[in-house]
């Protein structure tokens, strides 16, 4: 069978609702109300044939989105688009298309098994159900993560369950493959595996790979585009070249630092006695660089966790190195 074309997917001014609740107003009327707002407005597009992280905090709406694209739900009003080739007009809704559900796997936690048949027939399930499925990648992979098929998934543990979905997800090979908190329970080497096979599979076989995760650190090294939710609203989505260039850091003594830093932003800061490491908000001029390499200051990119706390946290603390302690120090050289 030939390579199938990598899905891109998009969203347009996306609302999903949850839980209208019938309530009852002081003179005994009723009126219904919505529980809450997962999805509100939401609008990005997913290029085809990219690896795009997804992040957000705790009930940003990332689930809730990543369930529209594999048709696990429909949105209360926009629309949901997913397909092969670069104009998103051409893309499907894959709302009851099975073409389109056919050609997207989502992988959530402990999601996808069959817990009540041993995992052999799981992947029978995935081989009918999957075009692409790749049985010899399959069982290669159940090897590597030590997981016995003739287990039934409920008899796994935690851990051993996220490596089950990420076999389906690594095995399907489908044009939009999606891993939704995959890595809970597992161990750290377990994870390092899994991300050592995401990017060794996507390069021998391209296609789009979404991945929402809180261990941002670990994971930042995979992206080419990055999704920031919050409050069901997309707050950024971007190449992960451009997001570098969002900010930058600096290592070295502390006065040094605090000079060059001077009034920027800080998105956070780091103080190991004599040397403080701040990641600042912009790009740095040639003058900076100049003046960091003559001070001995080490100038580094900008790890993507300090900005994306920054970006979620309206009450971010927003002291710049020349602030309260600078300002201090300046004032007594005054
Ligand atoms: N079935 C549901 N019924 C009612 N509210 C829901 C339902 N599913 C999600 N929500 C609400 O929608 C919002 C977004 O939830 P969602 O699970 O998409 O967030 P998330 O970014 O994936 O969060 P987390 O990182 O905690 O997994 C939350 O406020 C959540 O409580």
């Amino acid at each position: 069978m030939t390579a199938p074309a990598p899905f891109g997917a998009r969203l347009d001014d996306v609302v999903v609702r949850f839980g209208r609740q019938r309530r009852v107003t002081r003179d005994g009327g009723t009126f219904r109300e919505d529980a809450s707002t997962a999805l509100d407005g939401a609008s990005l597009t997913i290029r085809p044939g990219t690896i795009t992280g997804v992040l957000g905090r705790n009930g940003a709406g990332k689930t809730t989105m990543l369930s529209l694209l594999a048709a696990y739900r429909r949105p209360t009003s926009g629309r949901v688009a997913v397909g092969a080739g670069d104009d998103p007009a051409a893309w499907e809704d894959p709302w009851e298309n099975p073409w389109a559900t056919s050609n997207v796997q989502l992988v959530s936690e402990g999601g996808g098994v069959q817990d009540d048949e041993k995992l052999r027939e799981t992947l029978k399930y995935y081989a009918d159900l999957r075009p692409h499925w790749d049985a010899e990648a399959a069982e290669r992979l159940l090897d590597l993560f030590e997981i016995s098929t003739r287990k039934k998934p409920n008899a796994l543990s935690r851990g051993k369950r996220s490596a089950v979905g990420a076999v389906l997800g690594l095995a399907s090979r489908a044009p939009l493959t999606i891993f939704d908190e995959v890595y809970l329970g597992m161990d750290a080497p377990t994870r390092y595996a899994f991300y050592d096979e995401i990017l060794a599979d996507y390069a021998a076989h391209p296609r789009t790979i979404l991945l929402s995760s809180h261990l941002v650190e670990e994971v930042e090294r995979l992206f080419e585009d990055v999704v920031v939710l919050d409050g069901g609203r997309v707050l950024l989505a971007e190449t992960a070249e451009e997001m570098a260039r969002r900010g930058f850091s600096l290592t070295g003594p502390t006065t040094a630092v605090e000079r060059l830093a001077g009034d920027r932003k800080v998105l956070h800061r780091q103080q190991l006695g004599g040397t403080v490491q701040v990641t600042l908000e912009g790009a740095p001029d040639d003058g900076t660089r100049a003046a960091a390499r003559e001070a001995g200051v080490e100038l580094g990119h900008l790890p993507l966790q300090d900005l994306f706390v920054r970006l979620t946290d309206p009450a971010a603390h927003r002291a710049t190195v020349a602030g309260r302690d600078a300002d201090a120090s300046r004032g007594a050289r005054r």
